[in-house]
């Protein structure tokens, strides 16, 4: 099921099997696109069971279909532990995909593991305005923010997204800070991280935001629900993302979207 609400769409699975063909196909079509209007496609991935969501591209047709050698990566965030280790970012993403496709080497841009949280954002930072420099990623056409093709992010339980959490000063950043870090992660276990700020994720041209199982239904219901604002409720960064020119598209699986499904219908969700 599809709904166009004003915030963006929100695509709502009968299984997770439905939704992995679903967020598959749709990363295809913005590659394609990407490719045909700009010769490259420049994609931010972030962690967690997102990645296990998006592994069909390693398979038939997308793995014979994709033009890999167009796509260049990114990570919307990472968690400052060496490449090796099983809880980076990056090395679930080797994993599941990046090694099983032929992206060339050169076109995947990790962070920097070996210095602190905070020298690790402010390089990452450097990369990306290296990156806009050289075309790799577009500007946005109303500040000077990278616009990636494409930010892939996933809701965690507490409705925080990259490595942007509850009650962080992270959340605060403005236009001119690109990348941050965070000492404090409230996932466990915690981590140092680095992370994309708002304003880089909603210059996005497209965002996807996924959330499967009902351990996330109360984030969901909280990033969406019309009434959950005001000084009672808790402060959830999904709620948070609206680009600013882009199209979102939520992703869920019915138990994520338990809380959400009876009221989309009655208007009175504002995604
Ligand atoms: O490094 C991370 O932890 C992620 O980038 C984070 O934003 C993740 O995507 C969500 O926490 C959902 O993760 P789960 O699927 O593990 O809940």
């Amino acid at each position: 099921m599809a709904l166009h609400l004003e915030r963006g769409e929100v695509r709502i699975h009968e299984s997770l099997e439905e939704l992995k063909t679903d967020l598959a196909d749709y990363i295809a079509e913005i590659s394609e696109a990407s490719v045909k209007k700009r010769g490259l496609f420049a994609i931010a991935l972030s962690g967690g069971s997102l990645i296990s969501l998006i592994s069909k591209l390693s398979e038939t047709p997308y793995s014979k279909t994709m033009e890999w050698s167009k796509w260049y990566i990114f990570w919307a965030d990472d968690r400052l532990m060496a490449k090796s280790h099983a809880d980076s970012n990056y090395r679930l993403a080797k994993d599941c995909l990046l090694s099983k496709v032929p992206i060339i080497p050169s076109h995947v841009h990790s962070i920097n593991d070996t210095v602190s949280a905070e020298e690790a954002a402010g390089e990452y930072e450097f990369l990306i305005r290296q990156s806009v420099k050289n075309r790799i990623v577009s500007v946005s056409e109303t500040s000077d923010c990278p616009n990636f093709d494409l930010i892939l992010l996933e809701v965690g339980v507490d409705g925080h997204v990259a490595s942007l959490f509850p009650n962080q000063s992270a959340l605060e950043e403005r236009e001119e800070e690109w990348v941050t870090f965070t000492t404090d992660s409230s996932k466990k276990p915690s981590h140092e991280r680095i992370t994309f700020t708002l304003p880089v994720i909603n210059s996005a041209s497209n965002i996807a935001v996924v959330a499967t199982g009902d351990s996330k239904a109360e984030a969901v219901h909280l990033a969406a629900a019309a009434d959950s604002t005001g000084p009672e409720c808790p402060v959830v960064p999904a709620r948070m993302i609206h680009p600013v020119k882009g199209k979102l598209v939520w992703f869920l699986d019915k138990p994520a979207a338990s809380k959400l499904e009876a009221s989309l219908m009655s208007n009175s969700y504002k995604l």
